[in-house]
């Protein structure tokens, strides 16, 4: 369905201007080898930074790579990137050109753009915003809805005008549960009754493990993973997640918790371990008899999840993946 070969990409290094530092030169994407199949929903994950977007720019012919090949559906996209546009529907992170249009016309201009008749276009446009539940707000400007309307209307344009790949960048950023709900609902109907491929860019680890059939793993412009998300954990089965909450500040004064310390991900109150499941439980004996107990919170024990197996295959930036 989509496939890349060697994609390589490198924004060049800047001069420093004035007294300010200059950059170097960024290698965003590093030989990436990909193959997407039909129907199945596939994912990239990484930190900020790993080099998502700029991966999917050259996928959908929007940035031209130094090197390497994309072929969708048998067109070569480094060639002829403008072939895309008929075979893609890219949902980006930056607002579009459409936002001075209502809701409802942004809809049905993209699907006049996407090649519908007029009246086919109108037909799109009101079962997709019915679909997605934006009936109510389809006549105010894009310009003026919430964060997460604005996100579901874009998402609703894209599925206007059907293209058989569906590219989505962080497609469910700053929605409610329920818009949420809505966009995966649509994803499902689509796959299922058209066959629909969708690309979907994230670093929201807890979505990608409910949504995704398949996952890429990006870490500097490299893909460092690429199973399913069950066969990614199975990488690192027989380990447990085990989570402490202090109430103010770990008891380091502790032996057995200063002895953690250089094992744990550490976020605020929160240290994160993962341990083989005997060493799980000396811990939880520990913080829960003795004197850490006063300053424990609460604690948690887990199977791994996606994110154990990001930090296990070495990510770079721990603190680059979120959790819903
Ligand atoms: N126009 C640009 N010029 C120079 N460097 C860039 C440019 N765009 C991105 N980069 C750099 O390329 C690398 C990859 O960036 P990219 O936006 O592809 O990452 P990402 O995984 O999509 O990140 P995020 O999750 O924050 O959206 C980063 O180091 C970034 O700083």
């Amino acid at each position: 369905m989509c496939a890349a070969r060697g994609l390589t990409k490198s924004y060049p290094a800047l001069r420093g201007r004035r007294g300010t530092p200059g950059t170097p030169e960024v290698r965003a994407t590093d030989d990436v080898h990909l193959e997407v199949r039909r129907g199945e929903i596939f994912g990239l994950l990484g930190p900020n930074g790993a080099g998502k977007t700029s991966l999917v720019r050259q996928l959908t012919g929007l940035m031209r790579p130094d090197g390497g090949t994309v072929e969708i559906l048998g067109h070569d996209i480094v060639r002829h990137p403008e072939r895309a546009a008929r075979l893609l529907a890219y949902l980006g992170q930056e607002s579009t050109a459409l936002d001075e249009l209502t809701v409802s016309l942004a809809a049905e201009t993209t699907g006049r753009l996407r090649g519908l008749d007029a009246r086919r276009a109108r037909a799109e446009r009101d079962a997709v915003l019915d679909e997605l539940g934006l009936a109510p707000i389809a006549g105010r400007p894009l310009k003026k809805l919430s964060g997460g309307q604005r996100r579901l209307a874009c998402f609703a344009t894209a599925l206007v005008g059907e293209r058989p790949l569906l590219v989505l960048d962080e497609p469910t950023t700053g929605m409610d549960p329920v818009a949420r709900r809505a966009v995966w609902g649509a994803v499902d109907r689509r796959r299922a009754e058209r066959g629909t491929t969708v690309l979907l860019v994230t670093h929201n680890v807890i979505e990608a493990e409910t949504v995704l059939d398949r996952v890429a793993v990006l870490d500097k412009g490299r893909v460092i993973a690429c199973d399913s998300p069950a066969g990614l954990k199975e990488q690192v089965a027989g380990e447990v997640r085990v989570e402490l909450v202090w109430r103010e500040r770990p008891p380091l004064e502790v032996p057995e918790v200063a002895a953690l310390r250089d094992r744990v991900a550490e976020s605020g109150r929160r240290w994160t371990l993962r341990l083989a499941p005997e060493e799980a439980r000396a811990v939880v004996a520990t913080v829960t008899g003795g004197a850490a107990f006063a300053a424990l919170d609460d604690f948690t024990l887990a199977t791994p999840s996606l994110e154990d197996v990001y930090l296990a295959l070495g990510g770079a930036a721990r603190q680059g993946l979120v959790r819903a």
